[in-house]
């Protein structure tokens, strides 16, 4: 299934008619920009293209309130003192004759966008609009938004599609207030903004954007706000809260449908967010949430003021939701402490209402909400000492890299009387094995025919780091020894780094570097204390790994931020038989690694587990993992252990830190 995009030039036909700087960022050129980066790329053609529709008067109404509307009806016959009247009774938002019309094709185009994928006409898709909508109240225009796209969108599929939940994240730069209103009491709308915050002294300057805005009657712990209260963030500070945060509830709350307020402020080089993050980070965010919901994604652009970043974090966006390998992030220095302070806040405001915080540490001595009481000469100084230094629209930032797809997706190496799983491309071609590596072969008590099994693995590990091919599978008679050798061989010249993510154990694992080469997580329901070191992380789950729960709390709390931080060329995923993995959270777990080394996994697997192949292959050619259901409350012991060990870890692995 494709990918829908949907953008109609006639959304570009208002802007500003009079001065006012507030404003003056929001023009047509946005959209412009966006659509012809797309074109150029190539992008635009692989999307299938659906088109903008006006929002009906109840599906607007499904928002906001009959007066409200019947009001911005008047405006296209407005002239231009009327218009300026009406404005002024609402925040840093402007009127425009043409804007109802193409504030109704916002709305519209979101649902549009909604039909496609719960229709099944599309697996994901992204809404290229303006407009934008996440600060638009019941009553109110506000922050350049008039109808709120998004929060409609939510309530159109709840009605007409029957969804049971609904996932918003909004990575806008700013609070997305008017969603947070909407859904503050409803258990059914999972409501999660970051935004710039700095103590309340940025707009919208709310005290209910803080942290501690919770939600509220049944809705309490459904809204879920991170506040930055710094500017300058990263790719670690964005990939930080959503391992440690937004995914660890998201698993948790189990959305059948994630609508992402897509706003593209929060990327380098925008004057409103004056953040460092690169337009990357969103092939990766992107990424991430397509594990969810059975990859029904729906992307709804807000804001995005610096035009060169917007365009590049469009085609980011875009092409990840195509299932392009997404490009490896370099350097991930772990969350500056002001985010680990925003993160850990937002956990221990949480940690009451999701089983999956439960053991989030209190929050900070320095309770930061209480820091908005800044002396005007703080501010001040730090506004001069800051200017030269924050990421301003002056900053400059690399290109994002090609993202190339191989030629094959994945191929497979696999004993002769083992039938080939669809779509994946047996490789057949071996090369004849060096005798030094033959000879250390039979020592390893392999055969004859794992001497061939070996010799095409080899090869096809090979083509995997030429790019030829992006994953592969393969059946080994013992993927024990398997990996040993894999490893051994490995870490000579062709990879610098490889992660080896161990399910299940049958034995010990004796082949541990010290020098970073290889990197080992071991998720198993045995604790092995003895030769852990930073290189080698045994993660113990009381029950194994057949709870699913622990797993996945495993998996987002601990390896995910290794994983980053690591940043491998290589992912060896090895299936220890008799592991008891469930096969939906296998297939997560696939989907998920898939954001390390441009997708590169390698699947170790033994031969006499071949009966899970056909998922196996089903991950790796990126079809959605199915959602991991109604998941239990994860062992106390587990939670706790994990906790433990990241405190343990995060010296070593900074990605790890979740407390101040
Ligand atoms: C969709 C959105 O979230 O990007 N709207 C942002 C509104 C910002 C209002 N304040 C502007 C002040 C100018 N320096
Ligand atoms: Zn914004």
């Amino acid at each position: 299934m494709g990918t829908a995009l949907l953008y109609d030039e006639e959304m570009t036909k208002y802007k500003l008619l009079w001065v006012d700087p507030a404003c003056k960022i929001e023009v047509p050129e946005r959209l412009i920009v966006s659509y012809e980066a797309l074109v150029r790329s190539g992008l635009s053609d692989r999307c299938i293209s659906i088109p903008a529709r006006e929002a009906s008067d109840s599906e607007i109404l499904l928002v906001h309130s009959e007066l409200y509307l019947e009001a911005v009806k008047k405006t296209p016959y407005m002239t231009l003192e009327d218009l300026k009247e009406f404005t002024l009774q609402f925040g840093d938002v402007y009127f425009h004759p043409n804007i109802y019309h193409c504030a109704k094709l916002a709305s519209g185009s979101a649902l549009q966008l909604v039909d496609s994928v719960m229709t099944g006409k599309v697996r994901n898709g992204i809404a290229l609009v303006r407009p934008p909508g996440h600060h638009s109240m019941h009553g109110a225009a506000n922050g350049f938004c008039v109808f709120n796209n998004v929060a409609i969108a939510a309530r159109y599929a709840k009605q007409k599609y029957g969804v049971k939940r609904v996932l918003i994240v909004d990575w806008d730069i700013h609070h997305g207030q008017g969603v947070q209103y909407c859904f503050e009491d409803d258990p059914s709308v999972l409501y999660f903004s970051w935004h710039r915050y700095e103590h309340q002294n940025f707009w919208p300057n709310l005290r209910e954007s803080d942290y501690d805005s919770v939600g509220k009657e049944s809705g309490t712990g459904f809204n879920i706000n991170v506040p930055w209260n710094n500017v300058g963030m990263e790719n670690s500070d964005y990939l930080s809260v959503f391992c440690h945060v937004l995914l660890p509830v998201a698993y948790e709350f189990c959305p059948d449908l994630v609508l992402v307020c897509a706003g593209f402020d929060s990327a380098i080089g925008d004057p409103e967010g004056e953040m460092c993050a690169t337009p990357d980070i969103f092939a990766h965010l992107t990424h991430l949430l397509m594990n969810l919901a059975g990859g029904k994604l729906c992307a709804v652009l807000e804001g995005g003021y610096n035009l060169t970043s917007l365009a590049q974090s469009v085609c980011q966006t875009v092409q990840t939701l195509l299932g392009d390998p997404v490009p490896q992030l370099a350097n991930l220095r772990g969350p500056c402490k002001s985010a680990i302070e925003s993160l850990q806040c937002a956990r221990s405001a949480h940690r009451r209402y999701w089983s999956f915080l439960k053991h989030a540490a209190d929050p900070p001595m320095t309770d930061i909400s209480t820091k908005h009481i800044k002396s005007a000469m703080e501010e001040e100084e730090k506004t001069e000492m800051a200017e030269e230094e924050r990421c301003t629209e002056g900053k400059v930032w690399p290109e994002p890299p090609e993202r190339l797809c191989p030629p094959v997706c994945s191929a497979s190496v696999l004993p002769d009387d083992v039938v080939c799983p669809d779509g994946l491309k047996p490789l057949s071609s071996s090369k004849d094995l060096e005798p030094l590596l033959v000879s250390k072969l039979k020592t390893a008590a392999v055969d004859g025919d794992g001497v061939t099994t070996f010799s095409r693995l080899y090869t096809l590990v090979e083509k995997l780091v030429a790019n030829e091919i992006r994953n592969g599978l393969v059946l080994v008679p013992d993927v024990a020894a398997a990996m040993m050798c894999v490893v051994q061989d490995l870490t000579s010249d062709l990879v610098k780094r490889v992660l080896v993510v161990c399910v299940g154990k049958e034995k010990e694992l004796d082949y541990v570097t010290t020098d970073g080469k290889v990197l080992v997580v071991q998720i198993s329901s045995e604790d092995s204390e003895e030769h852990r070191s930073k290189y080698y992380i045994p993660v113990c789950l009381k029950k194994g790994c057949s709870d699913t729960s622990g797993f996945i709390q495993a998996v987002l709390g601990l390896l995910l931020p290794l994983g980053y931080e690591y940043n491998p060329d290589l992912v060896l995923l090895v299936r220890m038989p008799g592991s008891g993995v469930v096969d939906s959270m296998w297939q997560q777990l696939i989907g998920l690694l898939q954001g390390f080394a441009k997708g590169h996994t390698l699947v170790l697997m033994q031969v006499n587990e071949k009966a899970c192949m056909g998922s196996t292959a089903s991950a790796l050619l990126g079809h959605p993992a199915p959602p991991l259901q109604d998941l239990q409350t994860p062992f106390p012991e587990d939670g706790d252990a994990l906790e433990r060990l990241r405190e343990r870890l995060q010296a070593d692995w900074k990605m790890l830190q979740t407390t101040s």
